[in-house]
């Protein structure tokens, strides 16, 4: 279970540049959960998963995943429970590294250094049958290197990796934007099959209003930093993106502003 109570962040404090990104968040999040996070532009999306994976301290509030209150642990004590995609299919992979020396690297993310580097027979079986899973025929190339794979083979990578020590918590951060719409809808069913599968919990933001409604069990919209509207089950199903529309300006008092945002 993740819990953030009354998260702030303000970003260059006492500068002219001061801008408070989070403003006493508040969200609970049961095992399981798989929630779609939708807001406008600088609404505090990404910082809010940064603030979970310890990418800069919060200034106030707390974080506890599982029971624990991980509010201060520095990022890489925090990796080891979770797992994160971002937009850009460059960033979650070693370009340079084969397909197999980029599983083994994920696999052994927060174990102990000197572990054995050598990939072993069973390893090497594991990752190709996990390879299959993605139906994309990477398990016939985990010697390729990674650079040579296009934008979507990466980022359905990138999710296997991330997820190939069931992490506590996902965090996808906007991780199909990047792609042509036909490659983004494969990753997006792969990313409900590998949550599905392991039961993972989940955050997904996502510039697309549609897949937010469809996808997950809950959906939260935030704006200036906290949480306005949280709906989830079978009202969240039977949402209509024009009604979203209408939430967001009542809970938030202006029109729903994201040069981004994907309507239909
Ligand atoms: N490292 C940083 N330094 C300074 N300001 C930052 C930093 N990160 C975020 N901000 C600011 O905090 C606010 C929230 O940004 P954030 O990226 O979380 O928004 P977002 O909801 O993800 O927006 P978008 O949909 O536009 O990506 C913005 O005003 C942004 O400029």
């Amino acid at each position: 279970m993740l819990m953030l109570t009354n998260v702030e962040k303000t970003f260059n404090k006492g500068t002219v540049n001061e801008k408070k990104a989070l403003c006493g968040l508040n969200l609970t999040l049961k095992d399981g959960d798989f929630v779609t996070v939708i807001g406008g532009n600088g609404a505090g999306k990404s910082t809010m998963l940064n603030m979970i994976c310890g990418v800069y301290p919060i200034d106030k509030g707390k974080i506890i995943l599982n029971g624990e209150n991980i509010s201060r642990w520095p990022e890489h004590k925090r990796a080891r429970f979770l797992g994160r995609v971002f937009q850009d299919p460059m960033m979650g992979t070693a370009a340079d590294m084969e397909i197999e020396e980029n599983l083994a690297l994920a696999y052994r993310r927060g174990l102990k250094r000197g572990m054995k580097w050598a990939i072993t027979k069973d390893e090497k079986v594991k990752y190709q049958e996990s390879l299959r899973t993605l139906g994309l025929g990477l398990e016939s190339r985990m010697t390729s290197k990674v650079g040579l794979l296009s934008g979507g083979q990466r980022q359905a990578l990138t999710l296997l990796m991330a997820t190939l020590r069931k992490p506590e918590l996902l965090l996808l951060d906007e991780h199909t934007a990047a792609l042509d719409p036909k490659t983004a809808a494969k990753v997006l069913e792969l990313t409900e099959k590998i949550v599905a599968e392991n039961h993972l919990t989940t955050l997904m933001i996502t510039h697309n209003m549609k897949d937010a409604i469809r996808m997950g069990n809950r959906l939260i919209m935030m704006h200036d930093g906290r949480v306005i509207y949280d709906v989830a089950g079978e009202e969240k199903k039977n949402l209509e993106v024009s009604q979203l529309l209408e939430k967001f300006e009542q809970a938030a008092g202006e029109e729903f502003a994201n040069d981004r945002m994907m309507l239909n």
